[in-house]
């Protein structure tokens, strides 16, 4: 596979205090259980993995988000959307008392206080200009997933930007030795840029170009072609944010759907669970916009760690899942589950043959 690196930030000067900022509040929410590890595989890539037995229930992960981008849900006419400090992150109903930008720069920022408001002003000052002038253009021009792409793209890009400012430098630690931290470990998420489909590239390619490369509106050190690699991880890595937990259906039970997404995030450890259609986890947001991984059944040492990228009450049938994953996910599913049932399938349709047509064995 042919890498292309999206530019690493300059390292910052020793001996700057690291203080405690908006992002690194929220980082503080970080938990990750001694007995997950991170691991790598020939096919699948990097992986987590239990070092240990786990028992079912245990929290094993909860990851906090680098970036997250709001979808505003209406419900008995109240609308709700998510604040825009990222150490908040809560579900907020849109009334009188909500804090909006002072520059008008897009209907979906707000902040449920004005010291949520204060506290996320240097990350939001860098997406503003951005939002008024090309995420309006972006919004009426575009269809609405291509803004929200852009603009989770953007906000990694300023989560990035609050890195290098001065004060922030514990960012750049790692919290433990097992994981990468900060812009580190967002450039470590895969982007598989040479499996995406040359039309898929060139659509991305426009829209970069179109929207995210005037250094006026949105200060970047990034060329076209890392801004694509950038859009390719985002795609690869984001997940939505639901109501209802995400897992097996033994954990979940038979209902149909997981409710309306609220918002899109990156969640740069927890990138690193591979799918099965047979997870042995389940996932859900916290009310800070985290997101727990708990297991959803007991495991033993050395297994692979998975969820499930999609809802699995949705699609029953081996042909079903293996279309969604090729087409939503972009990667042929090698999950147990799928080895299992593609096989059976494959030994159904051997007996299923007339049996003269096999003289010559
Ligand atoms: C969010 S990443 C998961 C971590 C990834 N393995 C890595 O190296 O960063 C998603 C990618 O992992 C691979 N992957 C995940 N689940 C898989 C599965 N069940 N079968 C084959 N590949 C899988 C695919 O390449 C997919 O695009």
């Amino acid at each position: 596979m042919k890498t292309q690196q999206v530019a690493v930030p300059p390292r910052l000067t020793k001996g700057l205090r690291p203080v405690l900022s908006s992002a690194n509040r929220q980082d503080s929410n970080f938990f990750v259980h001694p007995s997950l590890i991170p691991d790598n595989d020939p096919h699948k890539g990097r992986l987590l993995r239990a070092a240990a037995s786990i028992e079912a229930g245990t929290i094993l992960l909860r990851d906090t988000p680098y970036a997250i981008v709001p979808i505003p849900v209406s419900e008995n006419g109240r609308q709700s959307l998510l604040c825009s400090n990222l150490s908040c992150s809560q579900r907020s109903e849109v009334n009188s008392s909500t804090v909006k930008c002072a520059h008008n720069c897009d209907s979906d920022v707000i902040w449920c206080s004005p010291k949520c408001h204060t506290d996320d002003l240097k990350r939001h000052n860098y997406e503003c200009r951005w939002l008024k002038h090309q995420g309006q253009t972006c919004r009426r021009d575009e269809f609405n997933y291509n803004f929200i792409t852009l603009w989770h793209v953007v906000r990694l890009l300023a989560g990035w930007n609050l890195e290098l400012q001065p004060g922030v430098a514990a960012n750049h630690r790692p919290r433990n030795d097992r994981f990468a931290w900060g812009w580190e470990a967002v450039l470590q998420c895969c982007h598989y840029l040479d499996s995406w489909p040359e039309e898929q590239l060139i659509h991305w390619k426009r829209l970069a170009g179109t929207y995210l490369m005037d250094k006026e509106c949105l200060p970047s050190a990034l060329n076209l072609g890392e801004m694509v690699a950038l859009i390719c991880k985002e795609e690869t890595n984001t997940f939505g944010l639901y109501p209802t937990a995400t897992g097996p259906l033994s954990v979940v039970g038979q209902r149909v759907s997981r409710g309306e997404s609220y918002g899109l995030s990156l969640y740069p450890r927890a990138a690193m669970f591979n799918h099965s259609c047979e997870p042995s986890v389940a996932h859900a947001p916290d009310t800070r916009g985290c997101m727990v991984y708990t297991a959803a059944r007991d495991i033993d040492k050395g297994e692979e760690l998975t969820i499930t990228y999609f809802d699995l009450a949705a699609r029953k049938t081996v042909a079903s899942r293996q279309e969604h994953v090729r087409e939503q996910f972009r990667f042929k599913c090698t999950c147990d589950r799928c080895v299992e049932d593609e096989a059976a399938e494959n030994l159904a349709e051997l007996d299923a043959l007339p049996l003269d047509g096999m003289a010559w064995l």
